[in-house]
């Protein structure tokens, strides 16, 4: 039995796999809280993530109805690019700065410029450092928090700050390295430059956790903890990962061919491949894979955060918000939303505002701006799809997860927006299912097993054709009108240079 855990923006879910019959036992979840400030301050208190953790842990072990003495493995999937900064007595300096902070937003331009602008850096590193990435925070926390700053003993991202709270450990892999800012995705190394130019006296690059291969353990569960949880105490702590990484595991996404599409807090899409080939499109990020390869991905900041804010305006619950999408048609009669409440990464907006447009005495309804709201954060993925295709990527079918994969009617908004045929796997917390197959296949490994991590997923992901959806010829047209008017709208209002018009590629 192994224990997957994904420490989302929103939530921390926890899933006990099976890993001889790929059967999922039971699921628990715990909620986050954020903390907002002026000039997109996200942060979060890692306190947080260890109750979420123990709390869902108890409650996929009771969902189960097992105690976990059984467990052989954790791994864990983390929310990426996370600033977690401890000193050298192992103590949290201050609230995690979160991927969709972008208070760094002016720090990261001053380190693209040194890089030499987006050339540069993609020259460099492999990826165009974007707002959000923990290299910015770590500039800001030098001018904003000098003293604490000062006390750095290590840098890690969220999942490997739970490794290190599970196992003592500080180390981190691949794949969540490689959206930091300060790794280098060809060569899969540190980039110490970077760091010296933040900090010269070579304090930052000495904070920096060892790296490790996505399939070696970062120790086993401290005894304390394990009693804690109720867990076996020789339990493995795997590698983990970032939630995309760990999702393209969860997703069996791990030779090329497959695009899985994630709606959580952020939106996601991403393909594996098994070369570092870079995309030119800045804002394709072709980090690692936690599975021996890369991940060309993009991310949007805004997504079923915007419609939880139009909820929390309107006051309607998920069920009343989504029968509200279904009264409205497609294109909100004229009424287009730009959701960028957080300012944007997909497009590359990190400093806008979201807006509202086509408004008029008809149109001004609350079904029209529910549907407003999820066609454009949706839109934003069409965005970044047209960007991978133009990169090269192509897939026949969309594997959808995250927690807005639950709603039928977005899978088919999804289907038709992108026309694509759309289908969920068995599981929508995929990201925690990964976390469970890699600790799997990094058991295996230690116990000279020969399962593969292809024979893991093979047993333990399905789709799940209950769900699949093809898209509807009118419906694919209606839309590409309503995309138009968005990609124009993004480009007048905010002078944004819009991807070439791809509608006429195949997919
Ligand atoms: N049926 C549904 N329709 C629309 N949104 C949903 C549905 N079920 C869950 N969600 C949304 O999914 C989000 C949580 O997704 P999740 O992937 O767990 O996010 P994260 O990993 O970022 O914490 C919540 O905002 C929730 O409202
Ligand atoms: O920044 C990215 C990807 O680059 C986000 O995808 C985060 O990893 C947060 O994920 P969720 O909380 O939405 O799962």
């Amino acid at each position: 039995m192994f224990l997957g855990i994904d420490c989302g923006t929103q939530g921390t879910k926890a899933l006990l796999l099976d890993a001889s019959s790929g059967r999922v036992l039971g699921q628990g979840a715990a909620s986050h809280t954020l903390i907002s400030g002026p000039n997109g301050r996200r942060e979060q208190d890692t306190e947080q993530w260890t109750a979420a953790f123990v709390a869902a842990t108890a409650a996929a072990l009771n969902a189960a109805g097992v105690d976990g003495s059984g467990v052989l493995g954790i791994g864990v999937s983390g929310q990426q690019h996370g600033l977690v900064t401890l000193d050298d007595k192992g103590q949290v300096l201050r609230p995690a700065k979160l991927w969709c902070d972008t208070e760094s937003a002016a720090e990261n331009q001053r380190l693209l410029d040194w890089l030499g602008g987006e050339q540069g850096s993609l020259q460099r590193l492999g990826v165009v450092i974007a707002p959000g990435y923990t290299v910015s925070k770590l500039l800001w926390m030098k001018e904003q928090h000098a003293e604490r700053f000062e006390r750095i003993a290590h840098i890690l991202l969220p999942h490997d700050y739970l490794n290190y709270w599970l196992t003592g450990r500080c180390a981190s892999e691949y794949g969540d390295a490689a959206g930091t800012g300060y790794f280098n995705v060809r060569s899969r190394q540190w980039d110490n430059a970077i760091l010296r130019y933040i900090d010269p006296t070579g304090r930052l690059e000495a904070a920096l956790p060892e790296l490790i291969e996505p399939h070696q353990p970062v120790g086993r569960i401290r005894p304390e903890l394990a009693a804690t949880l109720g867990l076996n105490p020789h339990a493995l702590v795997a590698s983990g990962g970032g939630d995309n990484m760990m999702g393209a595991i969860g997703t069996g996404n791990i030779s090329p061919g497959a695009i899985t599409m994630s709606l959580g807090t952020s939106g996601t899409l991403y393909a594996f491949a098994n070369e570092a080939r870079i995309s030119p499109q800045p804002s394709v990020a072709t980090f690692c894979s936690s599975s021996g390869g890369w991940l060309p991905l993009i991310c949007t900041m805004n997504l079923t955060n915007a419609n939880g804010a139009i909820r929390d305006l309107l006051q309607l619950d998920l069920d009343q918000f989504n029968a509200l999408v279904a009264q409205s048609p497609i294109g909100a009669e004229g009424v287009t939303m730009l959701p960028f409440l957080n300012g944007e990464r997909v497009p590359a907006l990190p400093q806008a505002t979201a807006s509202l447009h086509g408004l008029t005495a008809d149109n001004l309804t609350r079904a029209n701006l529910c549907r407003a709201v999820v066609e454009g954060v949706t839109f934003g993925l069409r965005y970044g799809l047209d960007l991978l295709r133009e990169s090269g990527i192509r897939s026949e079918r969309i594997q959808l997860i995250g927690g807005g994969a639950n709603n039928p009617l977005w899978r088919q908004i999804v289907a038709d927006m992108m026309a694509t045929p759309v289908v969920c796997t068995s599981h929508s917390e995929a990201a925690a299912l990964g976390g469970a197959i890699q600790a799997a296949w990094c058991h295996a490994r230690e116990s000279d097993s020969q399962a593969s991590l292809i024979e893991l997923c093979d047993r333990c992901v399905s789709l799940d054709e209950t769900t699949a959806v093809d898209p509807a010829p009118n419906a694919v047209h209606a839309y590409e009108q309503a995309y138009r008017r968005y990609r124009d709208l993004v480009g007048t209002t905010y002078g944004q240079r819009t991807p070439p018009d791809l509608t006429t590629v195949a997919p």
